[in-house]
């Protein structure tokens, strides 16, 4: 059997890889209150389980799949704001678990966060100064004297695009538009000197109109300041645009990931299929209207029904109730990471993209003949 390691070689050699995850899982207990409900059972909710994922220097990887599939408890392990449950996180390869305390404002210094409100992740009562100083002070940036600190501050702020800087500096969070306050936010992640980028839906709260902008801002910084950025989405498209890498999670676990012109554009798994089936194409909706196929579309997934349960998750691929593809085998075993056609065995072409694999018992070669209307 062909199967990919789940920490396959990066494009370009280890080095490039600033954070690492493996078998990383999280369970929430189920609160006292709600046990009774499951009769004397401890159950937990299985938010994240066995993921596997590498951020790499100067790229941006999308983490793709619909609500409640796990991807900002991801962001928040990176981030040690949440203790795991299994697995391990590495920092330039080292093995890391922080709990608070000075070990944990070193590794958010090279580690950060930007949330997808940034209504609520300023303070109101503070101005922009107040906030930016105290990341740069909390990280030990803020340098000598008054000088070095505006000298500092004014660089942030043109660092996204916020200038002159006199213009924003005194200004309290409600003077702002949200798309400011944005930009505001990733300068004071910007102020830590971080290496990695985890972004939690940082457009998703803003006007369509200004997406682009912060999107853009977000690439530039990734290719000025070679940061490996997470980029978490709802929004298929948009890794599209904007990833060089995607991997897509399905009710915690991960089913498919590469670069993301294939994720995108040749889906693998029945759920990215799904996912992307659902989501509104402009370049479809077009099609359709002028008369292509419309049922070609349609017939990628006609999977239906909930989505699955994180307490009591299917046994086997967790997305096999709903995939019009599920064999025997998919509901019995956990698919792992299998090569898709179109790439080396070592992890990435010859172009040093990175491989495409889903774990998805379709690309299994022992079990891709079993399936009815199996992969194309
Ligand atoms: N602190 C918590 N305690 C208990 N359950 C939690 C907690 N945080 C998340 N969960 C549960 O874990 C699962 C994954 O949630 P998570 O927020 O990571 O998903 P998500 O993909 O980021 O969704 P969204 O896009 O809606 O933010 C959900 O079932 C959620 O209810």
């Amino acid at each position: 059997m062909t199967t990919l390691s789940e920490t396959a070689s990066p494009a370009g050699g280890a080095t490039d890889v600033v954070l690492e995850a493996e078998e990383l899982t999280k369970h929430f207990p189920v609160r006292r209150r709600l046990r009774a409900a499951f009769s004397g059972e401890r159950p937990a909710v299985h938010a994240v389980d066995d993921v596997a994922l590498l951020l790499r220097r100067g790229r941006v990887t999308a983490l793709v799949g619909e609500s409640g599939s796990g991807k900002s408890t991801v962001a928040r392990l990176l981030a040690q704001l949440y203790p795991r449950t299994g697995g391990a996180i590495r920092l330039h390869g080292a093995e890391t678990t922080v709990r608070g305390g000075r070990r944990f404002r070193a590794y958010s210094g090279k580690v950060q966060m930007i949330f997808q409100d940034p209504f609520a992740s300023l303070n109101p009562v503070h101005t922009v100064r107040y906030h930016l100083t105290r990341a740069l002070r909390v990280h030990d940036r803020v340098g000598r004297g008054r000088a070095e600190t505006e000298a500092a501050l004014a660089d942030l702020l043109a660092k996204v695009q916020l200038t002159p800087p006199q213009r924003y500096i005194d200004k309290f969070p409600h003077e702002l538009s949200g798309g400011q306050r944005q930009r505001v936010a990733i300068a004071r992640a910007l102020a830590a000197g971080p290496e990695a980028l985890l972004a939690d839906e940082p457009v998703s709260m803003l006007d369509v109109s200004i997406r682009l902008g912060i999107l853009n801002l977000l690439r530039d910084l990734k290719e000025q300041m070679d940061l490996a950025i997470l980029y978490i989405t709802h929004d298929i498209a948009s890794a599209r645009y904007f990833a060089d890498e995607t991997q897509v999670m399905y009710a915690g676990r991960m089913v498919e990931g590469g670069d993301s012109e294939s994720v995108t554009q040749q889906p693998a798994h029945p759920y990215t299929r799904l996912l992307i089936d659902s989501a509104p194409d402009p370049d479809r909706l077009a099609a359709q209207a002028g008369g292509a196929d419309p049922d070609q579309s349609a017939s990628l997934d006609e999977g239906t029904g909930e989505v699955a349960s994180l307490i009591h998750p299917p046994s086997g691929c967790r997305f096999h109730p709903r995939c019009p593809h599920a064999m025997q085998v998919c509901t019995a075993q956990v698919p792992p990471r299998f090569e898709v056609a179109g790439v080396t065995s070592r992890g990435a072409d010859e172009s040093g993209r990175p491989a495409h694999w889903a774990a998805c018992w379709l690309y299994s070669p022992e079990h891709a003949g079993d399936a009815a209307g199996a992969a194309a």
